[in-house]
């Protein structure tokens, strides 16, 4: 039996990012991607040309259809767009008692906001209390805590603050930093560095995402947080080196750079 994982997310019309950059994620590390959509972009390369939230009733009952007769060994979430979905999230994640990976999804690559000011209270106070693992980018951090991180060294009081609210660990994603590709991951007592060399690629978009739903694929099949992040960290590696131009913008990373060249993506 192949573990199942959920994603409760934004759909992305470029296949780039979001729900879909989450279920290939999921396809080539080898477990069952599911997904709970909370709203719907119309997006390509260049940004976000519009966005629509979907009811909490039906965001309530695509989860509840997975749970009550499939049933899950992990969860990510991703673009949450508004308080009121945040705090249903929070709400349904709290009681499945399973990881879970909370990318707090706050602004896209271009720019535009994906989620409304109103939600970040909600965020600190309902959802980052129970994420297994919480990956906010260097934008999400500054948004979400204050804390603005310049240089590697305040990636560290970056994660203090973020662990303030809650998450059992926090992976402060260096990725908008300058230099190697740099990432902390702790619990406030252990620290793992993960360092990758930086592709001079710009076509970069889809990859918190695609993180995120990287540690939550390596979580459901039972590796501890630090090995699953760890070998996330080397999936979107690889799918970055491997992105492609699509459109006239930023163009996707290759979710199936591992699957092509005929390797195992761990
Ligand atoms: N040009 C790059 N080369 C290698 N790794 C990168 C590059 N850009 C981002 N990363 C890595 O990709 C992951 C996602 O980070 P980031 O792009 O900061 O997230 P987000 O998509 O949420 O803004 C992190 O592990 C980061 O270090
Ligand atoms: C629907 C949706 N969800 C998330 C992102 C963030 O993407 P990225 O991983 O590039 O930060 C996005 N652009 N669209």
């Amino acid at each position: 039996m192949i573990p199942n994982v959920l994603t409760v997310a934004g759909s992305d019309s470029g296949g780039g990012a979001g729900i879909q950059a989450d279920l290939k994620t999921m396809l080539a590390l080898g477990v069952h991607g599911m997904s709970v959509i909370t709203a719907v972009t119309a997006q390509n390369s260049l940004g976000v040309q519009g966005a629509w939230e979907l009811p909490v009733e039906a965001v309530r009952a695509q989860y509840r259809s997975v749970l009550d007769d499939i049933g899950v060994q992990a969860v990510k979430t991703g673009m949450l767009a508004s308080a009121e979905l945040v705090e249903t999230v929070a709400e349904l994640i709290g009681g499945t008692d399973v990881p879970a990976v909370i990318d707090p999804v706050g602004v896209s690559k271009h720019g535009d906001s994906l989620l409304a000011a109103s939600a970040l209270d909600s965020v600190r106070t309902k959802l980052l209390p129970v994420a297994t693992v919480a990956t906010p980018n260097l934008d999400e951090v500054a948004q979400l805590t204050g804390v603005h991180v310049e240089a590697e060294d305040d990636l560290r009081r970056a994660a203090a603050a973020v662990l303030a609210y809650g998450p059992r660990w926090v992976v402060v994603k260096g990725g908008h930093l300058a230099g190697d590709a740099v990432d902390l991951l702790t619990d406030g007592s252990e620290e793992h560095w993960l360092r990758a060399p930086r592709h001079d690629n710009r076509h970069t978009h889809g990859t918190g995402c695609t993180l995120a739903s990287a540690i939550a694929s390596h979580l459901a099949k039972g590796l501890s947080v630090p090995d699953a992040v760890a070998a996330a960290k080397e999936y979107v590696t690889g799918a970055i080196a491997a992105g492609f131009t699509l459109g006239g913008g930023i163009g996707p990373v290759d979710h199936g750079w591992a699957l092509t060249r005929g390797t195992t993506a761990l």
